[in-house]
């Protein structure tokens, strides 16, 4: 634990305006808290959260606290140490769509600078309901504390808009009111360690790249499974569903990452050019195509990890006959020089069988078989998958000789998980992200263009869906792989899911 705090950072003040909602006492304030273990954090930093509830700054600290006890990776060990980060934290109870909340900020923001002597940056973080982010984006324009386009930041949360149409709106306000360097869309996938590996994975060893494309490539599965299900946030996801909430940002944005060409450097925007080249490339579905290319599910009651559990519809806060998706799969295309018949599936859903998250690359078969056929009756692809969470790592599957007097071919896995690799525990995506805002580094962030494009492949999906409503929901069972439609939907291509191996008590991989 180091908190000393960093004297080389410009002073830096953070605005959460939704700082008695559940994001900033679960996500951000254990993210900052960890930060400042780490001694990463400005020397000068300051939070000041805005929110309705009447709260003093005591009442909030307390409050954050609870919060950090139960959601740190690092608990708080010593008191000394939390008043050291606890004294950042004040509270501004009130609307900030009036003029006396603004006010009352402006004044606040203006005193902070008196006392450090110089213009702080200012992060200005939307943890607020989406249905705000226009009002709150006015409101900050017309206070005039975010003008300064190299010092002044504002983060805004997922999601981005429920449509391409509602997200040009939202794009089109913002970057009227701010420049867009100054505009941070959050997709909290993207500050994931073992996210961010996937760049260096593919670009720093010459071993892959050679045989990244269809010459080698047979086809890509990307999985984001969770066990659990909607919990206290019935109302809004009954609103959105598995493609508006997980498909159109973090899965679209792991296959960016997959699939797209190497940039020139590491800079925002050439990274940022290079995935909205594979949005850009990914063949539009026709509305009469999307019965063969998408299938969704909702949960109905299970048993998950051996505990019953409801069905969505007994959700609080859902319509007991909601039609809304829990599950969603989807087979894409990506019509470019690289990729050109390797059809890429994506699923995701609530209550399956675990939380995991992977990506599983899947190599055609050597181009000539010189083995008996007796030889190979076990014969599996080459494989790659990479582990995103939990037990982040890389396993790739080959074949090799079986011991024996007989030429048998056996699979078998050779691979490395990060906590055996590195010994140390990774930072939350929210540590990365919040430090990269403060630092004013955008790679990690989307880009207006990319959100646009994101919503534009899934447009057709969320029409057709909405104009025909399932007529089978609920249809899986909670505690399984999502509904059947899914295994047929890859079936098709004569391609089935790699089941994740899922980690068992003792820490060993059970078969799934
Ligand atoms: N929670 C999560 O895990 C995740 C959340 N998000 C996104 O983050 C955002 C916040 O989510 P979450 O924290 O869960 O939402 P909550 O509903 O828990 O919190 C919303 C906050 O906004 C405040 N608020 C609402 N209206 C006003 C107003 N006019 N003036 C001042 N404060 C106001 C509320 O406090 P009060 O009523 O006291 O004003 C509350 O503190 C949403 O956009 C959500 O989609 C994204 C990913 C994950
Ligand atoms: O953005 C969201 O992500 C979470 C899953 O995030 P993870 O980091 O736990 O994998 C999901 O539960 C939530 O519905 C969604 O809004």
């Amino acid at each position: 634990m180091d908190t000393t705090m960093n004297s080389r950072m410009e002073p830096t003040v953070m605005v959460v305006f939704g700082a008695a909602g559940d994001l900033t006492w679960r996500k951000l304030v254990p993210a900052l808290y960890n930060l400042y273990l780490d001694g990463r954090l400005p020397e000068r930093f300051a939070i000041v959260g805005v929110a309705r509830q009447e709260m003093d700054d005591a009442g909030f600290r307390r409050k954050l606290r609870e919060g950090v006890d139960l959601h740190s990776r690092r608990s708080v060990t010593d008191e000394s140490t939390w008043s050291g980060f606890a004294d950042r934290l004040s509270y501004l109870a009130g609307d900030f769509t009036t003029a006396e909340t603004g006010a009352l900020l402006s004044r606040r923001l203006e005193g902070l600078d008196r006392e450090w002597n110089g213009r702080a940056v200012r992060v200005f973080y939307f943890a607020i309901p989406p249905g705000l982010m226009e009002a709150a984006a006015r409101q900050l324009e017309s206070l005039g504390v975010c003008r300064d386009c190299s010092r002044d930041r504002l983060v805004v949360e997922k999601p981005f808009g429920r449509d391409l149409a509602s997200a040009r709106q939202l794009n089109g306000l913002l970057t009227s009111l701010f420049a867009e360097t100054q505009i941070y869309r959050i997709d909290h996938y993207l500050g994931k360690e073992t996210v961010q590996n996937i760049l260096a994975f593919r670009f720093a060893n010459s071993l892959f790249e050679p045989v990244w494309n269809r010459r080698y490539i047979d086809h890509v599965q990307i999985t984001v499974a969770e066990a659990v299900g909607v919990g206290k946030r019935g109302g809004y996801y009954d609103t959105s569903g598995a493609l508006r909430d997980m498909v159109q940002n973090h899965l679209l944005q792991i296959l960016c990452l997959i699939a797209m060409e190497p940039p020139v450097s590491f800079s925002a925007d050439e990274v940022r050019n290079k995935k909205v080249d594979v949005l850009r490339a990914i063949r539009p579905i026709r509305p009469e195509e999307v019965h063969r290319v998408a299938v969704r599910g909702q949960y109905g009651r299970g048993m998950v990890a051996c505990e019953g559990v409801t069905g969505y519809r007994e959700e609080q806060g859902v319509p007991p006959d909601s039609v809304t998706e829990t599950f969603a799969a989807l087979k894409l295309w990506i019509d470019n020089w690289r990729w050109q018949g390797v059809p890429f599936y994506l699923r995701t859903g609530k209550r399956l069988r675990a939380k995991v998250s992977e990506v599983a690359i899947l190599f055609r078969p050597a181009p000539h078989q010189l083995f008996p056929s007796a030889a190979v009756e076990s014969w599996q692809p080459n494989r790659l998958v990479l582990r995103i969470q939990p037990e982040e790592g890389i396993a790739s599957r080959i074949q090799v000789k079986q011991p024996g007097t007989r030429l048998l071919l056996g699979a078998v896995d050779m691979g490395f998980r990060y906590h055996d690799a590195f010994h140390a525990a990774s930072p939350e995506a929210y540590e990365t992200l919040l430090l990269d805002v403060i630092c004013g580094d955008a790679t990690l962030f989307m880009r207006a263009d990319q959100v646009e494009s994101a919503w534009g492949v899934i447009s057709p999906i969320l029409d057709t869906w909405e104009s025909v409503p399932p007529a089978d929901f609920p249809n899986y069972q909670a505690g399984g792989w999502g509904p059947e439609t899914a295994d047929l939907l890859i079936a098709k291509e004569g391609h089935s899911w790699v089941q994740p191996d899922l980690p068992t008590e003792e820490g060993e991989t059970e078969a799934p």
